[in-house]
């Protein structure tokens, strides 16, 4: 099994190299095709329309939220209805200044600079940065040491879309020079099976609305996971059934790959039946319950864990890792003080 976070688990919010081979045909390419985050689009809408009836470049907008939520798809929607040309970067890939001034000194006028990973930018970057965005300029460093001078030159109106998993990383002065942000908030399972459906679509794929259900289940709020999944239920579906997907290919196709009903894979099970079968539920130290499973402390705290306490079946309390009454029930087993007839740590 992968130790990496962003490794070759089915269920993995990152990108792999084949998503990244599919997304592009995936990808909504308006606003309307856009599915769920009702509000996010709303305010969107306004700021975009707004902004083209005023014939202006529209607003610095900020997306955050986790991995695969579709950060990179808004940002080429938003150059798609401004009219606009993309171009497409990322925090890690800014390591100087100099490489930020190369990009913004060729941007054209109305052009979306999407800066995938904002909060992972080099700090004399960022401070360029907010001189870009507040007064379109980039000061410009000639020579060296003490005869350097710094020559302004000005920047054509663009439009900057930030994307971050961490918002609170971002530094305020930051922060505050985005006219828009917008937080992208997991999906929920009928918003996902409207994705599954889409995409279906675009890959010729028959999938009934039983079998949409049951991929989107397991999807984790994710909508990259869900056409991961779709993927790997089309594969199944043509070598063991007839090709379409319903509900019953798509579960056996899931079991296949160890992807439960609710989207937990081995390692989430590993880390849930150590705690529950060999602590009685804990609290567990984070070290115990990691040789327990085999795994790396970090794999088990960076990659199993979130999942988890996002869905409710683990809580991580300062005497350690404890299991939640959901926990005992997902994996069909009895909680011990329940057994002795004696509430537990969660009054069961
Ligand atoms: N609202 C949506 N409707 C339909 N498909 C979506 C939606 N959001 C994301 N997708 C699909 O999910 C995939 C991942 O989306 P995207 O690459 O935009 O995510 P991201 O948030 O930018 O991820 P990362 O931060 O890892 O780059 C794309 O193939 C896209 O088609």
């Amino acid at each position: 099994m992968s130790a990496e976070p962003g490794g070759e688990r089915l269920v993995d919010h990152e990108a792999d190299s084949e998503d990244r081979a599919v997304e592009a045909a995936l990808r909504p390419r308006q606003l309307g095709e856009f599915i769920g985050q009702e509000r996010v689009r709303q305010q969107l809408d306004l700021v975009l329309r707004a902004a083209r009836e005023r014939g202006a470049t529209a607003d610095h907008v900020l997306l955050s939220g986790a991995p695969g939520l579709g950060k990179t798809t808004l940002s080429m929607i938003i150059a798609a209805e401004m009219g606009a040309p993309i171009r497409i970067t990322s925090g890690p890939a800014i390591q100087h200044a100099g490489d930020l001034a190369s990009i913004l000194s060729s941007l054209q006028e109305g052009e979306v600079l999407f800066l995938d990973e904002i909060h992972r930018m080099s700090r004399p970057a960022e401070e360029m940065l907010y001189i870009a965005m507040e007064d379109f300029r980039v000061d410009v460093i000639v020579g060296k040491g003490p005869g350097a001078t710094a020559i302004p030159l000005e920047l054509p109106p663009f439009t900057l879309v930030g994307a971050t998993t961490r918002a609170g990383l971002l530094p305020p002065p930051l922060r505050d020079r985005f006219g828009f942000t917008a937080h992208m908030e997991f999906y929920a399972p009928a918003e996902l099976e409207r994705v599954v459906h889409r995409s279906a679509g675009l890959l010729d794929v028959e999938v009934d609305p039983a079998g949409a259900a049951e991929i989107a289940g397991r999807s984790r709020g994710t909508p990259r996971i869900a056409n991961r999944l779709l993927r790997r239920v089309r594969d199944y579906a043509q070598i063991k059934a007839d090709g379409s997907i319903g509900q019953e290919t798509a579960s056996r196709a899931l079991e296949v790959y160890e992807v439960d009903q609710r989207g937990l894979d081995r390692l989430d099970r590993a880390v849930l039946e150590a705690l529950l079968k060999l602590f009685g539920g804990g609290p567990v130290g984070l070290s115990t319950l990691a040789v327990a499973v085999g795994e790396e402390r970090e794999t088990v705290e960076e990659v199993a864990e979130p999942f988890l306490v996002r869905e409710g079946l683990l809580a991580r309390t300062p005497r350690g890792r404890v299991a939640t009454p959901a926990a005992w029930a997902h994996l069909g087993l009895t909680p011990p003080a329940q057994q002795a007839g004696q509430p537990g740590l969660f009054g069961g």
